[in-house]
């Protein structure tokens, strides 16, 4: 992803307002995320409901040639688990004071189309059947999992009603 340069002293931006990526969670099992060294601005939904940024260096890895692999957890494995592990809310802000594009590269993990999405068969994840948890009647598949996410946030896949005069 490229993330452009935007003048911080445009009147037209408002920072506490304005930001490069909308608060998501993935919708796969995991991503990793590539960052660049000195272009912050990923921040995460902590439990307690405020932002926190995420340190691209994060300590004993200042020295590094590059920024560690980040690995997100996604909406499907909260849904293997059960809960368990919850998939991070995050968002990209603007760095502060500073007019610098960013770059990122994210390797979302998914299931092949066909698999069938079901929570891991274990005794743990059975048991924890969480209010939260979407009871499923009807079986899904990764490809049709998929398709409703997208389609439910970009309208992917929805017919587009005929031009009227
Ligand atoms: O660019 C980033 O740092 C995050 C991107 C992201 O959250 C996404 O593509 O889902
Ligand atoms: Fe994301």
């Amino acid at each position: 992803m490229h993330y452009p340069v935007v003048e911080m002293d445009r009147p037209d931006l408002d920072t506490a307002v304005d930001i490069r990526a909308g608060a998501h969670s993935d919708y796969g099992s995991l991503t990793l995320l590539f960052q660049r060294a000195s272009q912050p601005g990923l921040e995460i939904l902590t439990p307690n409901s405020s932002w926190s940024p995420v340190s691209v260096h994060p300590p004993g890895t200042e020295h590094d040639s590059f920024p560690p692999i980040l690995v997100n957890i996604g909406d499907l494995m909260q849904f293997w688990t059960n809960g368990l592990l919850n998939s991070t809310v995050h968002r990209v802000v603007f760095p502060e004071g500073e007019s610098k594009d960013r770059y990122s590269i994210a390797y979302f993990c998914h299931p092949l189309d066909h698999i069938e999405i079901e929570a891991v068969p274990s005794d743990m994840i059975r048991d924890r059947k969480t209010e939260n948890m979407q009871q499923r009647a009807e079986k899904v598949t990764a490809e049709g999992y998929l398709k409703k996410r997208l389609a439910d946030t970009y309208g992917w896949g929805k017919q587009q009603s005929p031009a009227r005069d």
